[in-house]
């Protein structure tokens, strides 16, 4: 089988003069794989899918998608892509069904199937009520299903989720995960970014860990348990990404949230020099 998403030597540095941010990744991903797309913050990781969406050209190494390098053919593999970024630009004065519309039009697709699905979809995910209203009346939840729902009304074969459950009750978690899954056995691949290690250690079948722009860890949850010698996923984090100062430094937040005067540590100290 061929790869769907290739990557050869992938560098990265936003100007001349800056550190790399991506410093040569090698990658493969095969047809309905789900990859737990995982690392610190900064690691590189949403430099590494605005690359693969074309939203950054200035790169170094070749990314191929479909069997084709993005450079040479930059439209036609981004109508076979769809993205649920971190955070999104969401135009608040449309209704929802509005917005799908317009999703539909970018697309060319035919508008009557759209808004089947746009019904069909918010009824699935328990919105129905909010097609027709205003985005900016929705709530969190609502419109990160809204993201959901257009990221997936053309039907794509690649998957760009980042965070894509911030805000979703837990039903509609069960319903969201269970839904990846069966689209990936239906051939559809997942690139899955989060920072939530439960989700991501359950639901990915191939984990991928991104360290100061390099490529620190990659298998299934097994072989990274064998590797690594750790009990869950966000232990493994640790260990590969070598942080073990999470009581420290959260003692020190704590001490510095409860100071009510600069130099507050030192006045039990302060007060003795005075009364001598
Ligand atoms: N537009 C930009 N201009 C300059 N530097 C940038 C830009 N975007 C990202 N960077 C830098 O590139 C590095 C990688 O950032 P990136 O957003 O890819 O990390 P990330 O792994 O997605 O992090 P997070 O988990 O916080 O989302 C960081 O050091 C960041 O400061």
């Amino acid at each position: 089988m061929d790869a769907v998403i290739k990557m050869t030597n992938l560098r990265m540095r936003y100007n001349d003069k800056a550190d790399y941010v991506l410093k040569g990744i090698d990658l493969e991903i095969m047809p309905g794989q789900i990859i737990g797309y995982i690392g610190p913050n900064g690691a590189g990781k949403s430099t590494t899918v605005k690359i693969m969406l074309g939203m950054i050209q200035n790169y170094e190494g070749d990314v191929e998608i479909f069997g084709e390098n993005i450079k040479t053919n930059a439209v036609m593999y981004k109508q076979r892509i769809g993205y649920v970024p971190e955070v999104a630009v969401i135009y608040d004065s449309l209704s929802g069904y509005e917005y799908l519309i317009f999703i539909g039009e970018l697309y060319k697709l035919d508008l009557k199937l759209v808004e089947y699905k746009a019904k069909e979809m918010f009824k699935l995910f328990g919105i129905q009520e909010a097609l027709y209203n205003r985005i900016s009346s929705y709530s969190k939840g609502m419109k990160q299903k809204l993201l959901i729902i257009s990221s997936l009304i053309h039907d794509p074969d690649i998957l760009f989720f980042d965070e894509p459950i911030s805000g979703l009750d837990a039903n509609s978690v069960m319903v969201f995960k269970e839904m990846i899954k069966q689209l990936s056995e239906q051939g559809k691949t997942i690139f899955y970014s989060s920072h939530i290690m439960e989700v991501v250690e359950k639901i990915s079948d191939r984990i991928i860990l991104l360290n100061k722009g390099v490529i620190a860890a990659d298998g299934d949850f097994e072989m990274l348990k064998e590797k690594s010698k750790e009990g869950s996923l966000q232990d493994i984090f640790n260990q590969l990404t070598g942080f073990n100062e999470h009581e420290i430094i959260a003692k020190s937040l704590v001490e510095t949230i409860r100071l009510n005067s600069i130099g507050e540590h030192d006045s039990a100290d302060t007060m003795i020099q005075q009364e001598v």
